[in-house]
């Protein structure tokens, strides 16, 4: 992150009345990143977006904007804009009109809004709807119009509140990698919230997952997904194999775990937990494979097959691990390895890079 970061939240925290919407939370946002706060209902995404925007103002702490304090401004002394999941465009005003009233409102000139707006409309191809009503567009191209209006008047920071909710599931999929282009393109900093994982996997640089008004886990897409430092964090993204056991100590770099008896090396990213304590790691679908004898691999336990889902490009396999009482692994393999393990005894393996053990 460079010397200054854009946005320095510093230390809000946010009541309703009895309800915490949040906790204490601090956070930097580098100039042009694409963060996404990730979580369920209710953890306090929106107030951060809320508080950034200034509509709305925290208890204590201070958010600081390209190094000035904006905690008390209003939303329209700010340099900051919003696209919101409905979209807030104007009915009555065509496309044009609708991006350069957002221009005129920042006190822009008329030579400057035209000059603006062919840039914009040309840039987010958006010229042949120009004269249309939002009313004929469809919901992809208003989505379209509502980010070119947030993004005409050039703010240092973009909010987007689930922008994406009201598009269709293969529409949407075509709107996050035009929306993660059109950022790159831009190298403008975007706040996204969203509660869905996937949309957060696909499109950040750095994803928040907040949970009760505090944050969870902050990292890359790929530092969460394959090392998620809390049970919460594992079960959100992605789906996971959750193996309780007892910790037994450090082995160079890995930490030593009993399961039933047998013993399975992982790695902590929250730490080491002490000696005897009972621990939940997590091991990824996709990380397990199928042996037919002993792999030389540091966690390798024997089970049967008990069911397989066929899901298309791959196989989902159910294990019912042998020496324990009645555990399952699931593991997700191509499907002509799922069909080829057959129902004999197998070995399940996997290595202690792919294992988590979680905070809980
Ligand atoms: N204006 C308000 N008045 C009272 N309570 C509020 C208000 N705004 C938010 N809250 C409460 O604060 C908490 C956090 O709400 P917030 O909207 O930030 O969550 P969220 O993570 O964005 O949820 P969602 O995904 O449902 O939008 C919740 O318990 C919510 O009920």
């Amino acid at each position: 992150m460079s010397a200054s970061p854009l946005v320095h939240i510093d230390g809000i925290s946010k009541r309703f009345g009895d309800a915490v919407a949040l906790e204490h939370l601090s956070l930097d946002i580098a100039q042009g990143e694409f963060v996404t706060f990730l979580g369920p209902s209710g953890c306090g995404k929106s107030t951060t977006l809320r508080i950034l925007g200034g509509f709305e103002r925290p208890d204590t702490g201070r958010v600081i904007l390209d190094g000035e304090d904006v905690t008390m401004q209003p939303p329209e002394k700010r340099h900051v804009n919003m696209v919101f999941q409905d979209y807030a465009l104007f009915p009555h005003m065509t496309v044009r009109q609708n991006i350069s009233f957002a221009l005129e409102l920042k006190g822009m000139d008329k030579t400057g809004i035209a000059r603006r707006l062919d840039e914009i409309m040309s840039f987010l191809e958006l010229d042949a709807y120009g004269d249309r009503y939002p009313g004929q567009l469809s919901g992809g191209q208003r989505q379209r119009v509502a980010l070119a209006r947030a993004l005409a008047p050039d703010p240092a920071l973009l909010l987007l509140d689930e922008p994406l909710g009201a598009l269709d599931a293969k529409l949407r999929g075509q709107v996050q990698r035009e929306l993660k282009s059109i950022q790159r393109q831009t190298h403008k900093t975007f706040f996204f919230v969203t509660h869905d994982q996937e949309e957060a996997l696909t499109m950040s640089d750095r994803i928040v997952v907040m949970n009760h008004g505090r944050v969870e886990q902050d990292g890359t897409p790929e530092e969460l997904y394959f090392h998620p430092a809390s049970r919460f964090v594992a079960e959100f993204i992605g789906e996971t194999n959750l193996l309780s056991g007892k910790m037994r100590g450090v082995e160079g770099e890995a930490v030593v775990m009993e399961w039933f008896g047998q013993t399975l090396r992982g790695h902590a990213p929250s730490g080491v937990p002490a000696e005897g304590a009972p621990i939940t790691a997590s091991v990824r679908l996709e990380k397990l494979g199928f042996h037919s004898s002993r792999p030389d691999l540091p966690n390798a336990v024997q089970g049967r097959v008990i069911n397989r889902t066929f899901l298309g490009s791959r196989m989902a396999v159910d294990l019912l691990v042998e020496q324990t009482d009645g555990a399952k692994l699931r593991a997700f393999v191509d499907a002509e390895t799922g069909q080829a393990i057959g129902d004999d005894l197998v070995w399940a393996a996997w290595d202690s890079d792919s294992m988590a053990v979680l905070r809980d």
